[in-house]
């Protein structure tokens, strides 16, 4: 899908038509490749690809709460976004609508001007990847942040993933609340049999979303690792160094003290049957913990430098180029899979560089990217070199207008 132009109608900062000054919205017209976005903080930089990123997922990256969305004082909003499908070769044209009930605010969603009713029926027309600030706090988070971050890019490859993720927690409610439950109250053969219930869905549909995420990881490792050293090389004799390594892994919480699995873990049946041995072998110290032990809500992503975890050794600025090295990693899986590259959308991705990682940055990107929409406080600070073709615009208050087009 190539992105061609986008209209804001009241949403967030962005004024819709008024009785003093009519028309459609705030609108703006895509560069063929990159399209900056700069301005002075809280502009509405970042509303823009807010906005892009509904068209894509129907979703925010910044809220749960639709009414957010709608700027101050207003009860409807609109975000329309016109593009050339390339499967297609037809122009198309994205609609997301937010209005405010009596009860709750609604999102609605039109193609070519016709209401979509399913959610999964509007995703993925428009393929995103995005990158923001938030993105470095996975590193040194908790490994539930990192899980998300799996899932979330296991979304856009596979529709059913959040699904499976979904039925696996409503099963591991289901089993700790029996594993919590005083054996006085509940007979012990009733009680066995409800949890060999649980242990079966949970090995199940858990191997599954094992399996995915190992296999995520699988097929990043090798172009992350590429685009970390592409990014990040030392060569530079002032710091004297070899290239540091960056490293992925996947880190599986059925491979206890407790429990080593008979079999190899390779494959889905292997997996399968490692996690259901798994939950056998700890269900007593499962029930004396009230909670379960073992399993896929529990694993963790490793994103190591030279074999440290980076959430530990990683500086800000290394933090940051490990982050967008995973981002093109994931927009080169995408071109490989599906033969498109998604629009790479970046928030605020330069700061904390130096400006040699600055440089090797963006000669990554214009390597590497199709179509890319990214804000910067300083149209300076993104430097993409000749002959690399862009489109500067300036947010101002709410306001956009072409600074330069080259
Ligand atoms: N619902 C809303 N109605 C009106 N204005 C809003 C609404 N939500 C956010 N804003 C305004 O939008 C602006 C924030 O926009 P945004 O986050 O896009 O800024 P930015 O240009 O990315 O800034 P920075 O460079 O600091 O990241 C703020 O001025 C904020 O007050």
């Amino acid at each position: 899908m190539e992105l061609r132009r986008l209209t804001l109608a009241d949403f967030r900062n962005f004024r819709g038509a008024t009785p003093e000054q009519p028309g459609p919205g705030v609108e703006l017209a895509f560069g063929e490749r990159f399209t900056v976005l700069w301005g002075h903080n809280g502009a509405g930089k970042t509303n823009v690809l807010e906005a892009l990123y509904l068209c894509s997922t129907l979703r925010s990256f910044r809220t749960t709460d639709a009414k957010a969305l709608l700027r101050r004082g207003q009860d409807h909003a609109r975000v329309e976004l016109e593009a050339f499908d390339d499967d297609l070769g037809l122009d198309t044209c994205l609609e997301v609508r937010i209005d405010r009930g009596a009860r709750s605010t609604r999102r609605s969603a039109r193609v070519d001007g016709k209401l979509v009713r399913s959610a999964t029926d509007f995703y993925g027309r428009v393929q995103a990847v995005l990158f923001t600030p938030e993105d470095l706090g996975i590193l040194r988070g908790s490994p539930g942040g990192r899980r998300q971050f799996l899932d979330r890019v296991l979304f856009a490859r596979q529709r059913a993933h959040i699904a499976d993720v979904q039925r696996y927690e409503k099963l591991l409610r289901s089993r700790n609340r029996v594993l919590k439950t005083d054996p006085a109250e509940l007979p012990r053969a009733e009680r066995t049999r409800m949890l060999d219930t649980y242990d079966h869905g949970l090995a199940e549909v858990g191997a599954q979303i094992w399996d995915r995420r190992q296999g995520l990881v699988e097929d990043l490792r090798e172009p992350f690792a590429a685009a970390f050293a592409h990014i990040h090389d030392r060569r530079d004799p002032g710091e004297g160094g070899a290239a540091l390594a960056a490293g992925l892994a996947y880190g599986a919480r059925v491979l206890t003290r407790e429990s080593q699995p008979a079999t190899a873990v390779e494959d889905l049946p292997g997996r399968q049957q490692a996690l259901a041995q798994a939950l056998r072998d700890t269900r007593r110290r499962d029930e004396a913990a009230g909670r379960t032990t073992v399993g896929p809500h529990l694993d963790d992503l490793h994103v190591r430098l030279d074999g440290v975890e980076a959430g530990d050794f990683a500086s800000q600025g290394q933090a940051r180029a490990l982050v967008l090295a995973f981002k093109i990693a994931e927009l080169r899986d995408a071109q490989q899979r599906h033969g498109r590259r998604p629009t790479l959308l970046l928030d605020d991705v330069s700061s904390e560089l130096d400006p040699r990682r600055s440089a090797r940055l963006f000669e990554t990107l214009a390597q590497e990217v199709g179509q890319c929409v990214l804000t910067t406080t300083d149209a300076r600070y993104i430097e993409l070199g000749a002959g690399v073709e862009r489109r500067d615009l300036q947010v101002r208050d709410g306001q956009i207008r072409v600074a330069s087009e080259s």
